[in-house]
Parts: C-alpha cells; structure tokens; sequence
C-alpha cells in the first residue's frame, strides 16, 4: 500500500507539489492523472525515495521512503519508461542480473527468476537472445526485471507511452494478474483510455494537488457526464495535455 501525506516539493521558484494527499490500495491499480507538469513524475520519484519532499511524507506498506529508501525499494517494482536491454543476453540473463541486484543469489536467484518466466509466459523466450525481440517480448523482460524479488507493490510511469497495441494489451494482462495477486499497482498516464480500461481508483492531480479522486465510474456520476474522458476535462478545467 502507497500513502502520501501533504507531499509538498518545490524546485527553486517552482512549486511541483503543493501538499499531495492520496493512497493507492492493495489489489488495486490506481491511476495517477493529470495534464502536463501537473506533479505526476515527481510524486512517483518521492514514492520511490529519488527525491525528498520539502515537507509531508510518502510511506509504501508504512515504511517512509525518505528515512528508508533502501528498504522501501525491496517493496517496489519499478517498470521503466526505455527498455535498455543488453542484446546478446538472453532474457533470463537479464532478469537474473535484476536478482541479484535485489541480494538474491545462488538457488534463491535460479526460483525467483524462474517463478516470474513462467509467471509472464515467458518460457519460450526466455533462453534467447533479446536482440531481435518484439516490441512485446521486451516489454516482458522489462517487467520481469522489475517484478523477480517480488515486490508488493508496483510502479509505472506512462506506461503505455510508445507501446504498440500489442505490447499494451500484453501489458494490461500482466497488470490484471498483479492485481488479482493482491499487489498494489500505481501508474501515471495522459490517456484517458487506458485509465478507465485499468484503474480501479482514479487520483486527479491538478498543479501539485489532488482535485479528485474515486472509481471512474464515481468521477462520471460525480460530475453528471456519460464518458470518463468528459468527466476529467470538467474536473481539470482544460483539455491541455490530454491524449484520448
Ligand atoms: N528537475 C527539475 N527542475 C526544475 N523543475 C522541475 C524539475 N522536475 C520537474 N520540474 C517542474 O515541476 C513541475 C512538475 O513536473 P513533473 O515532471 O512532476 O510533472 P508531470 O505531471 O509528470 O508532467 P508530464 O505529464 O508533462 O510528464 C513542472 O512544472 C516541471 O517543469
């Protein structure tokens, strides 16, 4: 589970948080939406313990990430936005050079790494060499790296930024699965699409502010509109930003 509590962040004369309050549950994914410059990537960074807020505190499974980064990145998996992959090794190669990043070593490192190939279906690639994969296939190796010390909780930032339709369904699919794991999942994004496809609760961020929050279903019945595209351009008063 992710808290953030009155996050306020400022950097020199811009103020990119300005007291952001929400949670994101466990078996739940959440999204975190909001137009350009809104404070989206700069919350996931204090989540994750890159940044320190000025003031108020992010906590993951009630752990604050500014007093223990180390030990709140053993509870999170981070799903990067480039997948940098190294094409003469092999998938599982990758993943096990995450392992052992992570401390795991020896028997533990061959179990973790073979658990997430066979929990991403990846046993047909997972002996070949990534120079040459899918789009897909390189998103799968990403999100085994990020996954094999089996983080409760994951984060991603645009996820499906630059995927094809292929690899964003591939990448819905996994998300569906972490959730029903019981894992807390929280991503940014732009596109209304994929937000009201995935998220369970929705946190509307505003020029460092939450100005809403709650299922799309909530935020359509909340603001009287039939699409959740609708509902957002009312709530953020602009359609500045925002991809459909
Ligand atoms: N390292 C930095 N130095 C100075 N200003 C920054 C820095 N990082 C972010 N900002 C500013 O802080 C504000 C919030 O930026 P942030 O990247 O967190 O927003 P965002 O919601 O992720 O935006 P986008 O959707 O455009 O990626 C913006 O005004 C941005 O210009």
């Amino acid at each position: 589970m992710i808290v953030t509590s009155g996050l306020e962040k400022a950097y020199k004369d811009v103020k990119a948080l300005k007291g952001l309050s929400f949670q994101a549950n466990d078996g739940e994914i959440t999204g975190l939406l909001g137009p350009n410059g809104a404070g989206k990537t700069t919350c996931l960074r204090s989540i994750y313990g890159l940044i320190h807020p000025d003031t108020g505190s992010a906590q993951v499974d009630s752990i604050d990430a500014s007093k223990a980064p180390i030990d709140v990145r053993k509870r999170i998996g981070i799903f990067p936005d480039k997948f940098g992959l190294q094409e003469r090794l092999s998938a599982r190669e990758h993943i096990a050079y995450f392992a052992g990043l992570h401390g795991l070593h020896g028997d533990a490192r061959k179990a973790a790494v073979q658990q997430v190939i066979d929990d991403l279906d990846m046993n047909d690639i997972a002996d070949r060499r990534t120079g040459g994969f899918s789009q897909g296939q390189r998103m799968k190796v990403a999100l085994g790296q990020a996954i094999v010390h089996q983080p409760q909780n994951l984060i991603l930032d645009e996820p499906s930024r630059g995927l094809d339709v292929m690899s964003t369904r591939i990448l819905r699919e996994l998300l569906f699965r972490l959730k029903a794991q019981g894992r807390c999942i929280l991503f940014s994004s732009h596109v209304m699409q994929e937000v009201a496809a995935l998220c369970d609760r929705v946190v509307i961020m505003v020029a460092g502010q939450v100005v809403a929050e709650g299922s799309p279903a909530e935020l359509c019945e909340r603001t009287g509109q039939e699409s959740f595209e609708e509902a957002f351009v009312q709530l953020i008063g602009t359609e500045e930003g925002i991809m459909l």
